[in-house]
């Protein structure tokens, strides 16, 4: 079957994003039927698939389509002096005194969104659109949603055990936005509906390459390494970094396992893009196997370091007892 969107696009499109320090292999375009598929998904490596028909009716969810559609309900929406939107989680703000949240997020209509994008000049913040869809949504929306492709996701979902569907959060983004390098602790299927978004993946194994913020901190999960600007010598392992590429256009839905580091890009010059995802709960260990699975130690680590933050009740003491712990006796 035809993949939705075309070669020759997908390749002046991949000339056109940015490079960067580290070298990047192209992530396998397949059809969700070819067998192969199955067993990356169960292998937990990703996988981008052309012809799943996922969003169905959710492809003619234009930005305009949604204003004229999705209601009067109120949508967050972040905004950022710059192109990257490094989330960072407000319940933990407070532990961090002087924090500088370096995106502010305000709740309004799409309409009022999409009418302050199109009224954006240059040097004007840039607008990033995230919100849960929730049952606030249009009619029209809310049809569109039970068009999706629910028989085939459960599928996916039922053969690999995984948990509850948790949310589907949808992305409207300006040309050009990024969500910087950083691993979420939920499956996820995400679907590509206007524009291209160029992911870029690094397997679990690499979370020593990439430095993340500290558990206790706002940005927990993302990675502190600024990928336009590396600190080698606060982060010298970021030399060693060798990732995965994605570029995805309309129609086509990436399998990101749980744990999986992701830089995404909206591409320049390519329109708004709108995007759906579906975050589940991962599949519970149900018996420890040796070797321990990448995934399963960075688990153990974030346990650790809750553990340890939590019984000392102070974050500035916890450097001091690991490397008590660990230099001149583990190194
Ligand atoms: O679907 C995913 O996992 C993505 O990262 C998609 C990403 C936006 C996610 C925003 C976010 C980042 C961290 C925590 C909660 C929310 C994009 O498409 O720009
Ligand atoms: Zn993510």
């Amino acid at each position: 079957m035809a993949s939705a969107v075309n070669k020759s696009v997908l390749s002046d499109v991949a000339a056109e994003v940015k490079k960067y320090h580290f070298p990047l292999e192209d992530v396998p375009r397949l059809s969700c039927n070819d067998p192969v598929v199955e067993q990356m998904i169960r292998n937990e490596e990703p996988v981008i698939l052309t012809d799943t028909n996922l969003v169905a009716a959710g492809m003619q969810w234009s930005p305009q389509y949604l204003a004229e559609n999705i209601g009067n309900g109120l949508y967050t929406v972040y905004s950022s002096k710059t192109q990257k939107f490094l989330y960072y989680d407000d319940k933990k703000v407070a532990r961090v005194p002087d924090f500088s949240p370096p995106t502010v997020h305000e709740d309004m209509t799409f309409q009022n969104f999409l009418c302050k994008v199109n009224k954006r000049k240059e040097g004007d913040r840039w607008m990033y659109l995230q919100q849960s869809l929730n049952d606030t949504v249009g009619p029209p929306i809310v049809r569109d949603f039970t068009t999706f492709n629910w028989a085939w996701i459960s599928e996916q979902q039922q053969k690999n055990k995984w948990g509850a569907l948790t949310s589907n959060l949808l992305l409207v983004g300006m040309d050009g936005v990024i969500t910087p390098v950083h691993y979420d602790e939920q499956q996820n299927f995400f679907a590509q509906i206007c524009g291209f978004k160029r992911f870029i993946l690094f397997d679990p194994s690499m979370f020593g390459c990439l430095y993340p913020y500290p558990v206790y901190h706002p940005h927990d999960r993302q990675s502190q390494v600024d990928f336009d600007n590396p600190d080698f010598v606060r982060f010298p392992r970021a030399k060693e970094l060798r990732g995965r590429q994605a570029i995805l256009g309309p129609g086509d839905v990436l399998y990101l396992p749980v744990y999986w580091w992701h830089q995404v890009e909206s591409v320049p010059g390519r329109g708004m893009t709108v995007s759906v995802n579906f975050w589940y709960k991962s599949a519970p260990t149900e018996k420890i196997v040796y070797p321990l699975k990448p995934q399963q130690k960075v688990a153990m680590m974030r346990n650790i370091e809750k553990m340890i933050t939590d019984a000392l009740n102070s974050t500035e003491e916890v450097a001091p007892l690991m490397q008590a712990m660990v230099l001149g006796r583990y190194t």
